[in-house]
């Protein structure tokens, strides 16, 4: 039998990492062999012979984390939020000296997401207006949320490239937020409310129309297949991904 891949899971026990663990362990051709957390030391994941990393943990700490995994000829494939531009940026050149090396960075490990993210993308230009509501459950720290920030930039690159104007807004007077964040100019709005998991809608608007695309995840083995997706391919893909889409042909 084919040795089995040797994964290490940060993050470990929070709410993905867990369920990850869970995941890679019973994928045989994959096993984790390092599960850390808050304050665990990363020359752990050296000791324990590991040679991907999942990381699942928190914004103030993945960086760090992905960067000495790479450091070390490590795979990454990394599902935290706070993935901003100087950071990703910062990791790529970090990637230029690590040839052979492969990160995924995706804001949402679920199909469905990725699918409902292209499919805005897809459907932008052709709308006068496009906002953003994603919602999730309480205990999120950053909002908003990864995926939502994603959308939003696919959805703005889209309108750039067809020449499509900025959404229609007569606001001149508001209280503070209440129009949500501007992402590349699309309007995102954050709900965070007991019971959710994570869900996100698109809105688009024309004259007398509106075209809704929701995505919904009610669990988080929603994201275990685009985990364990990422694992078993991001050694074929050296150097930085962005979105799980780079592995997946959606011919859109
Ligand atoms: N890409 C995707 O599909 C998904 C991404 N996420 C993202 O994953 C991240 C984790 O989400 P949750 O599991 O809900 O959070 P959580 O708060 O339940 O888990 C985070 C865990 O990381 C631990 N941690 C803190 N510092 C650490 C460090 N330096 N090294 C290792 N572990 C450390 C915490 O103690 C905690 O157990 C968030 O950024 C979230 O937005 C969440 C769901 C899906
Ligand atoms: O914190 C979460 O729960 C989630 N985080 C990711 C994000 O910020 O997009 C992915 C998903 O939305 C769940």
């Amino acid at each position: 039998m084919a040795e089995r891949l040797p994964v290490a899971v940060l993050g470990a026990n929070g709410r993905m990492g867990s369920e990850a663990v869970k995941a890679v362990n019973a994928a045989d051709d994959l096993e984790v062999v390092a599960a850390l957390g808050r304050g665990d030391s990363l020359d752990d994941l050296v000791d324990a012979g590991a040679r991907y990393i999942v990381d699942l943990s928190i914004p103030d700490a993945t960086e760090a984390n992905v960067r000495f995994a790479v450091e070390h000829g490590m795979h990454a494939v990394v599902g935290t939020t706070g993935w901003d531009t100087p950071r990703l940026d910062s990791l790529a050149a970090l990637l230029g000296e690590h040839p052979g090396v492969g990160v995924l960075i995706a804001p949402n490990f679920a199909l469905g997401s990725v699918l409902a993210s292209a499919f805005a993308a897809k459907a932008a230009r052709y709308f006068e207006s496009v906002e953003i509501v994603e919602l999730h459950h309480p205990d999120k720290v950053d909002a908003p949320s990864g995926t939502a920030i994603r959308t939003a930039q696919l959805i703005a690159a889209a309108r750039a490239e067809a020449g499509v104007g900025p959404s229609p807004d007569a606001t001149t007077k508001q209280l503070d937020g209440a129009r949500g964040a501007d992402v590349d100019g699309v309007r995102v709005h954050a709900v965070r409310l007991r019971g959710l998991v994570a869900h996100e809608e698109v809105l688009l608007g024309g004259v007398g129309e509106q075209l809704t695309i929701r995505h919904d995840s009610f669990d988080r083995v929603s994201f275990m297949p685009g985990v364990i997706l990422g694992l078993r391919t991001v050694a074929d893909h050296p150097g930085l991904t962005v979105g799980l889409d780079g592995y997946l042909d959606l011919g859109l």
